[in-house]
Parts: C-alpha cells; sequence; structure tokens
C-alpha cells in the first residue's frame, strides 16, 4: 500500500485521540471481502447449503457474507455471471436497508454507479415500483446497467443524468432517495490505494461543494413524508457531520432520524461539526478498527412538510398490436405462459417497463425495465437481460450446466455445443438451476447467444 497523505495522518491522529493507534493499525491487518446474495434469485437456506465458499454471516446486514480475498476469487465463479450474488465491501450494504424500502414505492438512487447499493435496493423491491438509478459518469452508467441486468431487476430505470436535470424532470416525486456522494474516499485507502493519490485537503472540500449540490437536487426531489438516506465512505468530518448540519441548518422540512446502530457501530460525532449540535448523534459511522469492514457513514432525513401535489404523466403504453405479434410468437414457443405485461417498443427494440413507469422523453435512458429483445425480419430475438430475469421454471427448453464441470465456462467464452434429444429454438441456458443467458439449437447443435461484450476473454 502506498504511504499515507501525512495531512490526513495528522488529521485523524487530532480527531480520533487515544483512538488513533487503534484505528491505524487496521492498515497492516488482512481485509476480508463481502458478498451479498440477489434475494430476486436464492433464498439464505438454499444458498447456505450450495455456496461455493465458506462463509461468515455479515452481522449488521440480510443476505451479506464474509469470504477471504486471498483464498477465492467469486467474481470468477458461475453464480456471479448469473446474477446470485454482488461483490460489495461490507460496511457499504449498511447503506441501503436504512431507506426501509417498500415493494411499490418510488425509489430514486441518484449516485448510483456501479450498482452495489442500486442492486441492494432491487432485492427488497420483489420487482414492484419503480427505482431509478442514475450515475452521471456514461461508462460508469453503462457499469451500473449491466449489473442491474445481472441481477435480473425488472422494474429499475437506469439513467445517465446530472443531478439537476433528473431534479427537473422530478419535482417531489420520490418516497426515499439514497445519495452515496461521490466523496474523497478516504475509507477506500486499504481497498483502492489509488484513492491516496487524489487524497488532499482541497479535494476533500472540493467533494463537500459538490455533496451539497447533490443533495440540493435530492431534496427538491423527496416528496412529503418521503426519506432520504446520505451516506459516504469517507472520514472527513467536512464531507459527513458538517453536511448534515449545513442540511439541517438550510432545509427547515428535514428532520433526523436516528439509525438503529448494532454492535460495533458508532454514532457520528457533534463534535466534529461546527454547530455541536447533540442530535447529529442519529447519524452512523462504521470504523475499521470496530466492525470487519473499511468504514462509512451514514445518516437518514425525512421530509416533514407537504410539497406540492404535481401529476407526472406516465409513459403510455401502446395497444398490443401487430408489432408484438413477434415476440407473443416467442412467448408461446419458448415461456411457459406470459411473465411481462407492459411492453412497448423503441424502434426495434422491445422492452417490459414497470407499472405506472414516469414519461422518461428528455432524459438519457440506458435501461427501462427489462430489455425484452428485437424484432428482426420475421422473428423476435430475445435479448441476454429477459434471461436473466426469468426463472428455469418458466421456460420450455432448458440447456442444463453445472457449476463442477467446466461447461460453464465454454458457454461464458461464447463457444457451440452439440445437444441430443433437444427440441430446435430458443433454449434457455442454466448453471446449476441459475439462468446464465441464452442458446439456439439446430440440428443438434447450440449456437452460443452469450453477448459478446460479456465473454470471458482470457
Ligand atoms: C460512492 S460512488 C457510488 C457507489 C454506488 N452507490 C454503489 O453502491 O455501487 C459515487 C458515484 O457518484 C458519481 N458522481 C460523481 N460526481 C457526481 C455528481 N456531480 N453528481 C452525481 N453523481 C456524481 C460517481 O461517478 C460515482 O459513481
Amino acid at each position: 500500500m502506498s504511504k499515507l497523505p501525512e495531512e490526513f495522518v495528522r488529521k485523524m491522529n487530532d480527531l480520533l485521540k487515544d483512538e488513533a493507534t487503534e484505528f491505524f493499525a487496521t492498515y497492516n491487518e488482512t481485509r476480508l471481502g463481502g458478498l451479498r446474495i440477489n434475494p430476486l434469485k436464492v433464498e439464505p437456506k438454499r444458498w447456505e447449503k450450495q455456496s461455493p465458499f465458506p462463509l461468515n454471516k455479515i452481522p449488521f446486514v440480510e443476505h451479506g457474507y464474509y469470504y477471504a480475498l486471498d483464498e477465492y476469487e467469486p467474481g470468477k465463479h458461475p453464480y456471479h455471471f448469473a446474477g446470485v450474488y454482488y461483490i460489495q465491501e461490507p460496511s457499504a450494504m449498511f447503506v441501503a436497508p436504512l431507506l426501509d424500502v417498500k415493494p411499490g414505492e418510488r425509489v430514486l438512487d441518484l449516485c448510483a454507479a456501479p450498482g452495489g447499493k442500486t442492486t441492494q435496493i432491487g432485492g427488497m423491491m420483489e420487482q414492484r415500483g419503480i427505482l431509478v438509478a442514475n450515475e452521471i459518469h456514461p461508462k460508469r452508467a453503462k457499469i451500473l446497467s449491466e449489473n442491474v441486468e445481472r441481477f435480473g431487476i425488472t422494474n429499475a430505470i437506469v439513467t445517465n443524468e446530472t443531478p439537476d436535470k433528473l431534479a427537473k424532470h422530478f419535482p417531489y416525486y420520490f418516497d426515499k432517495i439514497l445519495v452515496d456522494a461521490p466523496c474523497s474516499g478516504e475509507g477506500m485507502f486499504r481497498k483502492d490505494p489509488e484513492a491516496i493519490d487524489y487524497w488532499s485537503e482541497q479535494h476533500v472540500i472540493a467533494c463537500q461543494r459538490n455533496q451539497l449540490k447533490i443533495i440540493d437536487a435530492a431534496i427538491h426531489m423527496l416528496k412529503e413524508g418521503g426519506t432520504l438516506v446520505y451516506s459516504t465512505c469517507t472520514f472527513s468530518p467536512e464531507e459527513n457531520e458538517q453536511v448534515i448540519e449545513h442540511i439541517l441548518a438550510n432545509y427547515p422540512d428535514m428532520e433526523l432520524i436516528t439509525i438503529d446502530k448494532g454492535e460495533g457501530i458508532e454514532s457520528g460525532r457533534p463534535e466534529w461539526s461546527v454547530s455541536k449540535g447533540e442530535q447529529l448523534k442519529k447519524t452512523a459511522r462504521l470504523w475499521p478498527h470496530k466492525i470487519k469492514g473499511e468504514g462509512h457513514f451514514a445518516a437518514k432525513l425525512k421530509k416533514t412538510k407537504p410539497t406540492p401535489n404535481l401529476v407526472i404523466k406516465e409513459l403510455k403504453l401502446p395497444r398490443k398490436t401487430a408489432p408484438f405479434q413477434l415476440y407473443f410468437e416467442f412467448e408461446r414457443d419458448v415461456l411457459k405462459g406470459p411473465v411481462f405485461p407492459n411492453i412497448v417498443s423503441f424502434g426495434n427494440v422491445l422492452h417490459h417497463v414497470p407499472d405506472h413507469c414516469p414519461d422518461l422523453t428528455g432524459l438519457k435512458v440506458l435501461r427501462a425495465g427489462v430489455h425484452l429483445g428485437e424484432l428482426k425480419k420475421n422473428r423476435f430475438e430475445p435479448n441476454h437481460a429477459l434471461a436473466l430475469t426469468l426463472k428455469k421454471e418458466e421456460v420450455k427448453n432448458v440447456f442444463e450446466l453445472t457449476s463442477e464441470k467446466t461447461d460453464w465456462l465454454r458457454y461464458v467464452k461464447g463457444e457451440t455445443f452439440t445437444t441430443t434429444n433437444q427440441k430446435n429454438g430458443w433454449t434457455l441456458i442454466t448453471v446449476d438451476g441459475f439462468p446464465l443467458g441464452w442458446g439456439k439449437i439446430a440440428q443438434s447443435v447450440l449456437k452460443n447467444a452469450y453477448p459478446k461484450g460479456l465473454r470471458w476473454m482470457k
């Protein structure tokens, strides 16, 4: 690991005093990895029997497990390709459950890439309601969109916008908003030493300025009674307690809510703020010397005053006529019954959108619901996203692979298979029962439809 910046060391010594030695000692300890299972695809009981890695439960999050980083590579296991879990820094898993999301709500994850918290929220929504996952940087937005796809989330809309532009589109629209803010990343120094090179006290202040702007847009999008969760993976009070005191001073309709803290999770530090307001203890700090994780800050706020009741137009669903016939033929041949009710077309591309999907005109949208596939000349070609949202039981023709053999690797490399006794046409490829993608059988040859951009290249 690179040397920690002297100024950072001095600052943390000043802040933490006697605790500083314990804090700095963690930089020499072995880190643990974190993995969170996808409740849309696997039950914890099944997982605990089937997990290919020895795991220990993370005490402060449902569905989260530690694994030994130096012994296992869950990112290279077929279950990862099938979206059975997400690899996520353990303390980062603490944040999304604070939103207390219910299926059917309207939820915004404003700074969402690469999608750790979005996929966790998606799991909690059980495919019901609207989940807008936004990322400002186009390349990161693409990664976010791929992770949403891998997780098989059907009610997410992935956008690539600035917070201000979204705020114009969605005034007072959301029940729950997460701002997992871009920050100076002091909690990432062990995991990502590049964060050390970026660090300076000026950078901390620049991040704070940016955070306040993002929050202003977020608050504008929250409706009365709505919840805002703010989080960072940095320790600096300027980006944490001081951001929250700014909200409390400038937005009289925002009230701080106490976060329940389990073992090892500490309160925010009023003494590190300007106002010294005791209520900052309602916020939470996760420290690497108190829990097994890199560290995080989280605050939960509620909007208490009435907001204008603006009606946001819904996306108009077309009548299911001619252009969709090819899709319905595919549905009849390949699926055991209809699965997706809200079909819309964007040119030749068909999507299933969530119920009450808002009108998205004017926004850069990477994904709206499920990308079902494309209408080609005289046929419908299913998209990879469709395979990942389906359950094996919903499909007529299934080609089963197991994680024990290397066939799954041949599949994600894009190789062709030979088959016997299987019907011609589209078939769902599974690994130990988890959908992995599509293949198309003709005369005992299974052509591989695993997307070129996702193929295993090594
Ligand atoms: C801490 S990361 C989010 C991590 C993500 N929530 C997760 O759990 O995987 C912050 C994100 O904010 C994005 N970001 C940077 N500047 C931004 C801005 N001005 N407005 C909104 N998001 C921004 C970054 O590109 C980055 O992807």
